[in-house]
């Protein structure tokens, strides 16, 4: 994993948590009070660029722990001159500990999170009980919670994280569609893992 700093052209599609002062205020941080949008562990950025495209009228911040590939993620974002996205160097965790104000997030999307496969490591996996506390603070009223992954026990774990979490109800995930075009994937974990013949385990959960 790469923690060098950023290059400061980069900004402000791409800055650290170092950089900053929490917690954000929203309207400062994007220059309008459109919805927020959460990607923790955006990776290469694939979903910040589709979606920021696809949705102007969002806000789209990518939570990215490696440097490298959130400077990745921000570089696409930076050519396409997406204003309504932002990538953000640093843990996830902290960031909602710190930077993200309680009741200020319609989205928060988990995709591929590091499946962490040892039984003595699960627990630095991002998504534990401590996580959907956070995500609970984090989320407006109706806010949606979104996750994947190709892993069937962490999926099965998650969803009794979930069940237990009384303040969301279980919604229906999308249906599954083969896009046409490479880069339409929701993400490059989803491309890789689908390319390479794995079943795809969706959740999505809403903040009652
Ligand atoms: C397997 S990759 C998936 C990337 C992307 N979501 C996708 O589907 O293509 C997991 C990503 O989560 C990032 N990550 C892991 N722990 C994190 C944390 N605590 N905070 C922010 N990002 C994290 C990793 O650096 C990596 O880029």
């Amino acid at each position: 994993m790469s923690r060098s700093k950023p290059t400061t052209d980069l900004k402000p599609y791409f800055q650290t948590l170092e950089d900053l002062e929490g917690p954000f205020n929203w309207n400062n941080f994007f220059g309008n009070d459109n919805p927020v949008v959460l990607d923790v562990g955006a990776g290469r950025g694939l979903f910040l660029f589709n979606s920021s495209g696809a949705n102007p009228d969002k806000n789209y911040l990518g939570l990215e722990i490696d440097y490298r590939e959130g400077r990745r993620a921000a570089t696409r974002l930076l050519k396409a001159d997406r204003p309504n996205a932002r990538v953000l160097g640093g843990d996830a965790r902290i960031a909602f500990d710190k930077f993200i104000p309680e009741s200020s997030i319609s989205e928060v999307h988990v995709y591929f999170p590091d499946p962490w496969w040892k039984k003595r490591h699960h627990k630095r996996r991002i998504f534990t009980d401590v996580f959907v506390r956070q995500v609970t603070t984090a989320l407006k009223q109706g806010g949606e919670l979104h996750f994947w992954t190709d892993v069937e026990e962490y999926f099965e774990r998650v969803k009794n994280l979930m069940d237990h979490a009384s303040q969301f109800a279980h919604r229906d995930a999308p249906e599954e569609k083969r896009p046409e075009h490479e880069m339409d994937f929701q993400t490059s974990f989803e491309r890789k893992k689908r390319n390479e013949g794995w079943k795809i385990h969706r959740g999505l959960w809403e903040l009652l």
